[in-house]
């Protein structure tokens, strides 16, 4: 994220701007100008002259208020538009690339205001400052050159000296973002679970883990503070220096009759102005570099990752997993037997508590790496082909609901597959569940205040799998909230469709076993 990209929103938008501020910055240095003639003219006496002169910077001090007020309102609207694409293309990595929800609200909250503050705002104000710096070294040629090689001089030490400080304020944004991405991770872990913390009473960890990150990110503010502090003192001491100088070389001048007396206060006048401008440069161009590194890292999420090709699902003919281990960090090795899961194939995997069958269905679906062994799709003629297993069905132990209508939730929002969900409802067990709700299947759900039941959920996320005609399904204890008869209707209608299903399951009867093709036991070694 750079000026570029600012340009970029709108051309026209960013020019008019740009002109704005010229036309304000210009109109004040006329108006600031305006003093010299007025001083010379009272000190001959022409009192028309006076008040000519006065009438006119009243006019252009007018034009210079309006023309900024523009150009601010534009600056917003423009980096308003930029933000909003940002946002845009960042939700569209993270569709690409899951990540942990904090992660992703602190580059959409926190990264972006801080970006909003630092760069943009500050560039508006930079730009304000330079343009005026510029306008004013060169009025002063109407008085002196001396007065301009002067103020060039120590402009060129405000501006470099404080530059060797640039890596220190870029250091300690990159670590106020850290450490508040730290902090919200916190917070998402630990108030997730407040309802259980406030059931055992336990809000002492609640405060201490809470409080430990609240102090880094504390830190780390205040250190970011300290470092701009020590960059705008060293800039302070060539303002003071500018300001003194320019006048004091003024009134020598005037002793020498080189200058006039309009010309020690007005030079007075724009010394003021060019060494606060330059000071606030300094300290602005050192904050927007300060949010280099985090402008890269939002630069990068942006970056649209070329689609991989994939074959399709449906060509999966057979699932192989051979030699397959996994080890987690604080567990023990999970070694499985070697499987062959045929197109079509329905089976039950059972097992004790623990014995790896979820991270057996992770593994299959790609979303954890075995430690050794391997998975292979083939399709018919025994090929290896590398299908997108993002697109398998798989339906977790926690099951994902949207803000939407339950037919909402069934279609995943595709109104073309109304009628197929409407079907889906009485071989899933579902019919009652529908009529006992007040709208049936347009009934709006929303996920803060869940209205439907455990087993309901399960029904309505089976469903989803099912419309959507995924050819494989691997489902996590999928009915495990629903009751022994409905149960037994769903897996009836689940066993007698083509899919291929592997299914995690505990305590299931001899009938609804018997509707599996097979069953796979995972043994604790
Ligand atoms: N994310 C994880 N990090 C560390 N260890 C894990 C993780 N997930 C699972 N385990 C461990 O791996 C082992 C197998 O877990 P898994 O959930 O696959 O078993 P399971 O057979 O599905 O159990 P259950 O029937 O109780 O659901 C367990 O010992 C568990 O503690």
């Amino acid at each position: 994220m750079n000026l570029k990209d600012y340009l970029k929103t709108n051309y026209m938008r960013a020019f008019c701007v740009l002109f704005l501020i010229t036309l304000t910055q210009a109109g004040t240095t006329i108006y600031t100008y305006l003093t010299s003639p007025q001083l010379n003219a009272i000190a001959k006496g022409k009192f028309t002259l006076f008040i000519e002169l006065l009438a006119l910077q009243f006019i252009v001090g007018q034009v210079c208020n309006a023309s900024y007020n523009f150009a601010s309102v534009q600056n917003t609207k423009q980096t308003q538009h930029l933000f909003h694409q940002v946002r845009q293309n960042i939700l569209h990595h993270y569709y690409q690339t899951p990540a942990k929800v904090s992660e992703i609200e602190n580059h959409l909250g926190n990264d972006l205001q801080l970006i909003e503050s630092n760069y943009y705002g500050l560039f508006f104000n930079f730009t304000c400052d330079l343009i005026y710096t510029i306008l004013t070294i060169g009025t002063l040629f109407t008085f002196h050159w001396i007065l301009v090689v002067y103020s060039l001089l120590v402009a060129f030490f405000a501006i470099i000296v404080p530059r060797f400080l640039e890596k220190y304020t870029n250091k300690a944004t990159q670590e106020v973002s850290n450490k508040n991405a730290h902090f919200l991770n916190v917070i998402e872990n630990w108030f997730n679970g407040l309802e259980e913390l406030r059931r055992y009473k336990n809000k002492n960890i609640l405060k201490k883990e809470i409080g430990e990150s609240s102090s880094k990110l504390e830190k780390s503010e205040f250190q970011r503070e300290k470092v701009l502090t020590y960059v705008a003192l060293v800039s302070a001491i060539f303002e003071i220096l500018g300001k003194v100088g320019v006048p004091a070389i003024a009134g020598i001048l005037f002793f020498n009759h080189q200058v006039n007396l309009g010309a020690i206060l007005t030079a007075g006048y724009f010394a003021n102005g060019i060494f606060y401008c330059v000071r606030n440069c300094v300290s602005n161009y050192a904050q927007l570099k300060s949010t280099q590194t985090l402008r890269n890292r939002l630069s990068d999420l942006q970056k649209v990752k070329k689609e991989k090709h994939y074959d399709s699902i449906d060509d999966i003919d057979e699932i192989i997993a051979t030699g397959l281990t996994v080890q987690y960090n604080c567990s023990k090795k999970i070694s499985y037997p070697d499987l062959v899961i045929k197109r079509g194939e329905k089976i039950l995997l059972t097992g004790d508590s623990g014995t790896g069958k979820s991270t057996l269905l992770k593994v299959l679906l790609g979303q954890i790496k075995p430690n050794s062994g391997e998975v292979v799709y083939k399709n018919k003629s025994g090929k290896i082909i590398h299908p997108n297993l993002k697109r398998l069905g798989y339906l977790e132990q926690e099951l994902i609901m949207f803000n939407g209508s339950i037919l909402d939730n069934i279609t995943m929002f595709d109104s073309r597959l109304d009628d197929k969900a409407k079907i889906a409802v009485n071989p899933n067990a579902f019919s009652k569940d529908v009529k006992n709700l007040k709208n049936g299947l347009s009934t709006k759900i929303n996920v803060k205040k869940n209205i439907l039941s455990g087993g309901q959920r399960q029904k309505v996320v089976l469903m989803r799998a099912l419309v959507h005609n995924k050819p494989i399904l691997f489902l996590d204890e999928a009915t495990s909230a629903i009751d022994r008869n409905a149960t037994t209707k769903i897996l009836r209608n689940l066993t007698q469709g083509k899919q291929t299903i592997l299914m995690i399951a505990h305590n299931l009867n001899k009938e609804q076993k018997d509707l599996f093709d097979r069953e796979i036991y995972l043994e604790t070694k």
